[in-house]
């Protein structure tokens, strides 16, 4: 009798590993092959790298940990050209995902840009029980982005992109804001405005109620869940709140003084940089992590504001209000940020004094109100006519908004218009300054057959940009897949020989860079050591020429100098110059530390430094243009600076030091430490950016 020869039994769940393991390694040479890539290409790989890292998860081991065996299979060499090649695909990816997201923020931005950048909305308050009984027929009757207005037997059509009716719920108002909000996130500056007269629901688009939340409350949450869902990019967020009143500035976020001998606030001025970015002097910027916090500091600021009584409203609000988020975007593979401003205003009732019966404080008030808002309407107005001259300086309101009110910025704004009769004159003034507002009298007005145009091409846009939206978080998700390899990978090569087991469950590993607050905290403080956090200018993202650097010789940081009080004669504080803590600005625990000269720029020991070099008019105001000298000192380098003319119609120019608008570099006096310090006078480039760039470890003066 034959006895069926017996199969040699495999130690299966050691062989399926392997095969597994040779089979993840044969893609992983396959994806370092592949030139281009494609969604289809991307997501079978996906799957395929999905499943063998499940597969490699279950074996047969009690626990889900690796014994160190397993990394001596498959040899060390391996486990580190896997990483390699992991992290080959990864740069690819960003990279296709960069250009995704540059192509889907241009295609929203066109997208806003046809709808308009300056769209004035209409929102109608309802019928309120508080006051006397409605009227059988309202004076103001809503229809399709048109209001039609009925007086003394009379009627009048005003044209708005957009009424909302009295029944409209925060949410509809939100639905028209909600792009601006992501346009802000994308790198523009956007306005919303809240206008109308006393007590026609201001304060509630923009407050709104515990049940029903508005306009400001949605934008945080927006802000923040937004910028979580990417993990190729980082935000920071910084808070202001600010009140107009009688024609002074007034920072709501600094508690007022309560007794005698408390220091009153300080001054809050308005300075603009040569590049006409716009900053408040002063002005008190927290910088908030979540939603909780910006809502916290929003409760604070309202609190702070000056309401009254009036005959129009019980608690009516006495100033413009204005709350500044200011957004600071940084990309994985680049350094500087790309910063824009969010406002959010709540502007002070229109009024009609003679109506009012004001007196007065309240009449004075009234009157600050009305100057401040004709000024706005007279720049919006400017702007829409697309004159040479936009009167700016005539309101405070304009000179604080000049960098965002304008061609690449996003303004909205909402009139609000009580339905009764008793109102109409106001309701008139206010749909007038829509009118004006919207620059129909221009003859602006588009033909049917041109609105049908907009129209067709509107959804041609809306549908290549969801397009993008879903290539973008498809890519984002195999971007963190890959994270998640390479990960593992990393703790494979770290573990072996250190602990004998390595533990590769998901929980146990690293989050991504942009949700790790560890390495954030990391990244900011170095950001703050560099000054570019807190109150950095506009002009200062990154330059052409350090991104280039920034890529092939690693690390940069940049540092910048920040604006000088008046009182200063000399820029003489490190805090002030170098690390770019703003003096009179409350700082963070980590600024503190910074200001305090702990883990400063000194402290690190960096290869490769690019420094910006900027100015102000504040700066040029008290100092002699000879006098603007920044000193840099590089140990032992003497010869390495080169500062490059970032104005240049071509976008970057070295200039050589014997250049005539560079008054000298030189390597001048050795200090004790034997430090060069090159000196570099600016005096003749006062109005112009420079990079300036050398090797080794920098001190600022
Ligand atoms: N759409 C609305 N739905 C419900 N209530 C509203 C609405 N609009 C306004 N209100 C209520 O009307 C009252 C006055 O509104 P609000 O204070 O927002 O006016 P305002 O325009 O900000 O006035 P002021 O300029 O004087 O500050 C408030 O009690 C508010 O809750």
């Amino acid at each position: 009798m034959l006895i069926p020869k017996e199969e040699p039994r495999l130690d299966e769940p050691h062989q399926l590993r392997k095969s597994l393991q040779n089979l993840r390694t044969s893609i992983q040479s396959l994806l370092g092959s592949k030139q281009d890539l494609t969604f289809r290409w991307a997501e079978s790989v996906r799957f395929i790298i999905e499943d063998i890292s499940g597969d490699c998860e279950v074996p047969d081991s009690p626990s889900s940990s690796v014994p160190l065996d397993h990394i001596q299979e498959q040899s060390r060499e391996n486990v580190e050209e896997d990483l390699y090649k992991l992290e080959g695909e990864l740069a690819k990816l960003r990279a296709v995902l960069k250009e995704e997201e540059s192509s889907r923020r241009h295609l929203h931005n066109k997208f806003l840009d046809l709808k308009g950048n300056v769209r004035v909305f209409c929102r109608v308050k309802p019928f309120l029980d508080d006051r006397q009984p409605s009227p059988a027929v309202p004076a103001v009757t809503p229809a399709l982005n048109q209001l039609l207005i009925s007086a003394a037997g009379k009627k009048k059509a005003f044209q708005l992109d957009k009424v909302f009716l009295p029944a409209s719920s925060q949410e509809d108002v939100f639905a028209e804001i909600g792009p601006l909000v992501r346009s802000a996130l994308d790198g523009h500056n956007v306005c919303v405005f809240a206008y109308g007269q006393t007590g026609a629901g201001k304060t509630f688009t923009m407050e709104g109620s515990k049940d029903s939340p508005g306009i400001v409350p949605r934008t945080l949450d927006l802000l923040f869940h937004q910028s979580s869902l990417d993990s190729n990019k980082h935000y920071d967020f910084t808070f202001s709140m600010l009140e107009l009143y009688m024609g002074s500035l007034r920072d709501l976020l600094v508690p007022a003084p309560r007794r005698i001998s408390d220091s009153s606030p300080k001054c809050l001025s308005i300075q603009m940089d040569p590049t006409g970015a716009v900053e408040v002097e002063n002005l008190t910027e927290y910088i908030v992590k979540d939603v909780n916090e910006a809502s916290q500091l929003y409760v604070i600021g309202s609190r702070a504001r000056a309401t009254a009584r009036t005959n129009s409203n019980q608690v009516s609000s006495r100033s413009h209000c204005l709350i500044r988020i200011t957004m600071a975007s940084y990309e994985h593979s680049c350094e500087y940020p790309v910063l824009s401003k969010l406002w959010l205003i709540d502007l002070g009732g229109s009024e009609r004094l003679l109506k009012t019966d004001a007196k007065g404080q309240i009449l004075e008030e009234g009157k600050a109100i009305n100057l401040s808002l004709s000024a706005l309407g007279d720049v919006i107005s400017a702007l829409q006519k697309r004159q040479s001259h936009i009167p700016y300086r005539n309101s405070k309101l304009t000179q604080i908004l000049r960098d965002s009110l304008g061609e690449d910025a996003k303004t909205v704004m909402l009139v609000h218009v009580s339905p009764r009769e008793e109102d109409v004159a106001e309701t008139m003034c206010t749909l007038s300054f829509a009118t004006r507002a919207r620059g129909i009298h221009l003859g602006k007005e588009l033909s049917l057959s041109e609105k049908e145009e907009r129209a067709r091409l509107m959804d041609e846009l809306r549908k290549q940009l969801e397009e993008r939206e879903s290539n973008c978080e498809y890519l984002r998700g195999n971007i963190q897949e890959l994270e998640f390899l390479c990960r593992k990978k990393k703790q494979m090569l770290l573990g072996d020989g250190k602990h004998g087991m390595v533990d590769c469950t998901r929980d146990h590993l690293v989050l991504p860079a942009a949700t790790n607050p560890v390495q954030n905290s990391d990244k900011k403080e170095q950001l703050y050591a560099a000054g570019l956090v807190v109150g950095r200018p506009r002009f200062m993202t990154a330059t052409a020429s350090s991104r280039l650097k920034g890529r092939s010789e690693g690390c940069h940081v940049g540092c910048f100098i920040t604006r000088q009080s008046k009182k200063t004669t000399k820029p003489k504080h490190r805090q002030s110059m170098g690390l770019g803590c703003r003096r009179g600005a409350k700082v963070s625990p980590l600024d503190s530390n910074l200001a305090n000269g702990q883990g400063s720029l000194l402290d690190q020991k960096l290869p490769h430094i690019v420094t910006h070099v900027g100015s102000d008019t504040k700066l040029r105001a008290h100092m002699s243009e000879s006098k603007f000298i920044q000193r840099l000192a590089f140990p032992g380098i003497s010869n390495n600076v080169k500062v490059t003319d970032m104005n240049a119609n071509d976008g970057v120019r070295e200039l050589h030091p014997s250049s005539r608008q560079v008054a000298s570099v030189k390597s001048s006096s050795v200090s004790q430490e034997q430090t060069t310090k090159p000196v570099i006078r600016a005096s003749s480039i006062m109005r112009r950016r420079l990079t300036v760039e050398c090797s080794g470890q920098i001190t600022v003066f």
